[in-house]
């Protein structure tokens, strides 16, 4: 049977802004997470798979440009015996091995883990679904401070809440609202947001069946096209 085309994304445009929390939702299947994975060019190349259009970063597309991408995914992948300390040392050491010093990179990591909120479960396990470890908001939050390491401009996160309770799903969205603040561009694909979470952003993307319908800021607008295609 021949191959049947199908446009999974089609006249999708809008900007994210440095400084600005944007979040790509839309209902399941609409499209999601193919948008993030093709900005942040996670797209696995297959001669099946056709990408047309313009990404650009400051002007520059996004190849040439040079700038540093972050891209924390939805399921964290950790060495279960080692605690956020050990992790970010060894993910420091491979990612910037211009460190001078250990006392130097040590000083580093400890600020990563302040910064993220993570001093406290510092020297804990990060465990696994056997060994009971950190929680999982501490986890996500390892997982963006091990993608921070490198500065990068833009960090994308792929459903960054998903499978969190209230509490620790606020608590990642606020950690990636304080990136926004200092100046990184943060996108983040989201389903369903409760509405502490959804007030921590700043702009919206809203799909529906692969195009957008909404892109704009957050406050009030997009009510209306929530009720339609939400
Ligand atoms: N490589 C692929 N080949 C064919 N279809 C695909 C491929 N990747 C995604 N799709 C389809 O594209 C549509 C959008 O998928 P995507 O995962 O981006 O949606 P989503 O909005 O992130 O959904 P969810 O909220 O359920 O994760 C879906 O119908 C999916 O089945």
């Amino acid at each position: 049977m021949p191959f049947q085309t199908r446009f999974l994304l089609t006249n999708v445009s809008g900007e994210a802004k440095p400084g600005r929390l944007l979040a790509i939702m839309g209902p399941s299947g609409s499209g999601k997470t193919t948008l993030l994975n093709v900005l942040a060019g996670q797209l696995a190349a297959s001669p099946r798979l056709h990408l047309s259009g313009h990404l650009d970063i400051n002007g520059k597309s996004r190849l040439t440009g040079g700038y540093k991408i972050a891209y924390v995914r939805q399921e964290d992948l950790f060495f279960s015996q080692l605690t956020p300390r050990e992790t970010l040392s060894i993910a420091a050491e491979l990612q910037l091995p211009e460190f001078a010093s250990v006392e130097k990179r040590d000083k580093y990591v400890n600020e990563l883990l302040f910064r993220l909120g993570l001093i406290n479960c510092a020297d804990s396990i990060v465990g696994d679904a056997k060994v009971r470890g950190i929680s999982g908001g501490e986890k996500k939050r390892l997982s963006l401070a091990c993608e921070l390491i490198a500065s990068p401009s833009v960090i994308f996160a792929d459903e960054p809440t998903t499978g969190l309770d209230a509490f620790q799903a606020e608590k990642v969205m606020e950690t990636l609202q304080q990136l926004a603040q200092e100046g990184h561009t943060v996108i983040c694909s989201i389903h369903q947001p409760r509405s502490s979470v959804y007030n921590n952003f700043d702009d919206i993307v809203l799909l529906s069946e692969g195009s957008v319908v909404y892109n704009g800021p957050a406050k009030d607008e997009p009510l209306k096209y929530f009720a339609k295609f939400g």
